[in-house]
């Protein structure tokens, strides 16, 4: 088997992505996660560009994965020793250190102001800098396929300049992302006919043209043995190959699974999609469902036919078997399902229903029948088994809606400057007694939350002996979408809860207006819970 290095950029080009900005504590944590899931290379960042970035390098973890500080080829007119940003680079102390410089003519000249052979000297002069100081030193040659199609000859002396100063890589960066995988696969062919060995060969790519990770692939089919590329494939304008797809290709499909070793092993595998969803979670970001591998979807069922399919024999809709990258089969309801999907529904809500019990026929009727309306149960597990129960005449009874209101008002504060406050009332029957609880929407801060927010607090104010079940809940997610056009607009609302058991459940409400919509949608949140917690208690 051939080894095959894995370079993470998360922590350098990943913190280039739009929006991203980790603090010294995320950046260890992420640091901690690639090296615990079997990396080769960790780059922490440039030290010196930026306080956070020199603060990681101070305060880095040990790991077993090289840690990897960034910085740039010196500048001209100075030698490498008395460049200010290079010194700070080399100051981090770090085993390997990755340099980024120019391997396109244009961007020599039209960029830096230079000549080919001074920027040719200052990357000769930093590599040996580096390597003097027995680092294992990597030239991350920039916009290298562009300028290769440009000028080939000088592209190939940049990297043989880097060579023959003692780097250990050669990294060709497609810059822009432009390039599309034949190329990438004919250009860094002829880097290895140049005479730079396969061995010395890494490849970075962009994701501008949706092709990042093939184009990381053909560079490989050509002989490179070095990946880079960032977790959920964050990084600069549309990201960078993703190494969260690019993992369990190298490990799980042929022919790179029989011909390659990497430092990721099969039972780390598992652990990827709790890596993707923490760093998700990190970045305060809703993570991308149709993700290939790690994505909730990735192994959702949805129509009838396949549903069917998979209950008889998972493989004949699913690529790989879920629980290898550490993710589960989905087999939601909708429109588009049959019996099949919903007796796996059914089960896997602790609900059994025999094949052909003509309450799965009523119930799929319902579902699309809601559907139709606006609701979807695609998502919203916890409303679909509230239906499912009422249906099948197993939904208890905790309390009773009265009635509920919501105001909003307008108004001057003592500041005299204008304020929205809003007000929820809810009426509701439990213990056999009547309970009127109000809530404002403000918060710590003095904001209005909205006419949402007062009407949760007011519904799960009190909720007599179930109050303390529901405690540990909180909203997490709440989204809002208009389902129908014109006159006939409908809002959906789906709601996102979670608890200190680590549940985590989605329920949908819909109606024309967005407040009964939303109000549906916390009531079956509630009493899903209540649902959870009551049976728990029985079974204790
Ligand atoms: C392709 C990539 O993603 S490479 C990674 C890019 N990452 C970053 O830029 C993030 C971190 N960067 C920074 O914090 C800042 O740009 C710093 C601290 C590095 C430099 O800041 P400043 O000194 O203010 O320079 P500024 O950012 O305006 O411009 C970059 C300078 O570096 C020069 N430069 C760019 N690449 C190179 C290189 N490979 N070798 C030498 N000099 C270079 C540019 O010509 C420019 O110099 P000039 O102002 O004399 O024309
Ligand atoms: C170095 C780098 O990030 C690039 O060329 O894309």
């Amino acid at each position: 088997m051939e080894r095959l290095y894995l370079y993470d950029t998360t922590l350098r080009d990943g913190q280039q992505t739009q929006g991203v900005q980790f603090s010294t504590t995320e950046k260890i944590q992420i640091a901690e996660m690639l090296d615990q899931l079997g990396l080769d290379y960790i780059e922490g960042g440039w030290p010196g560009a930026n306080p956070t970035d020199s603060e990681f390098f101070e305060n880095a973890p040990k790991t077993r994965a090289k840690m990897t500080a960034f910085g740039m080829t010196k500048r001209t007119g100075r030698s490498a020793e008395n460049d200010d940003v290079l010194a700070q680079v080399m100051n981090a102390n770090t085993s390997a250190v990755c340099l980024v410089g120019k391997s396109s003519a244009f961007h020599v000249s039209d960029a830096l102001g230079i000549t080919k052979a001074e920027n040719t000297a200052n990357i000769a002069a930093s590599f040996s800098h580096i390597t003097g100081q027995d680092r294992e030193a990597l030239f991350d040659a920039e916009h290298f396929f562009d300028g290769y199609k440009a000028d080939p000859d000088y592209s190939l002396e940049t990297l043989h300049a880097a060579m023959e100063a003692g780097a250990r890589w050669v990294v060709l960066c497609d810059t822009n992302g432009g390039t599309l995988p034949n190329e990438i696969h004919e250009i860094t062919k002829a880097v290895i006919a140049s005479g730079i060995s396969g061995e010395n060969v890494a490849i970075h790519t962009h994701d501008d043209t949706a092709n990042a990770v093939a184009c990381s692939l053909a560079a490989i089919d050509a002989g490179a043995r070095q990946i880079q590329g960032t977790l959920n494939g964050l990084g600069e304008r549309c990201g960078n190959a993703n190494l969260t797809t690019l993992i369990p290709i190298l490990l799980l499909k042929e022919p790179y699974a029989s011909k390659f070793e990497t430092g990721v092993t099969i039972e780390n595998l598992q652990t990827l999609t709790h890596i993707s969803r923490t760093l998700d979670d990190i970045l305060n970001r809703v993570p991308l469902r149709q993700a290939p591998f790690v994505g909730s979807s990735a192994f959702a069922h949805k129509a009838g036919l396949h549903a069917s399919a998979i209950l008889k024999n998972p493989s004949t809709y699913e690529h790989i078997e879920p629980h290898i990258v550490g993710n589960e089969r989905v087999i939601p309801m909708s429109n588009q399902a049959g019996q099949s999907n919903l007796r796996k529904r059914l089960s896997d809500a602790g609900l059994s229903v025999k094949k052909g019990d003509p309450a799965l026929g009523f119930l799929l009727d319902e579902i699309k029948e809601r559907e139709a309306q606006g609701y979807s149960y695609d998502t919203a597990q916890a409303s679909f088994e509230l239906l499912a129960r009422k249906a099948l005449g197993q939904l208890p009874t905790f309390f009773e809606v009265k009635r509920y209101k919501v105001t909003v008002e307008r108004r001057k504060n003592k500041y005299d400057k204008m304020i929205s406050l809003s007000e929820a009332v809810v009426v509701l029957k439990v213990d056999g007694e009547k309970k009127l609880s109000v809530s404002e929407s403000m918060d710590d801060t003095g904001s209005d939350r909205g006419p949402v927010n007062a009407l949760s607090k007011a519904l799960a104010k009190d909720l007599g002996q179930y109050q303390e079940m529901i405690d540990d809940m909180r909203l997490v997610d709440f989204k809002v979408r208009i389902t129908q056009g014109g006159t006939e607009a409908v809002t959906r609302v789906i709601i996102d809860s979670a608890d200190s058991k680590g549940n985590r459940w989605s329920t949908v409400g819909a109606s024309p207006n967005i407040v009964d919509a939303s109000f549906e949608a916390l009531l079956d949140a509630i009493q899903w819970k209540l649902i959870r917690d009551t049976s728990e208690k029985v079974h204790k």
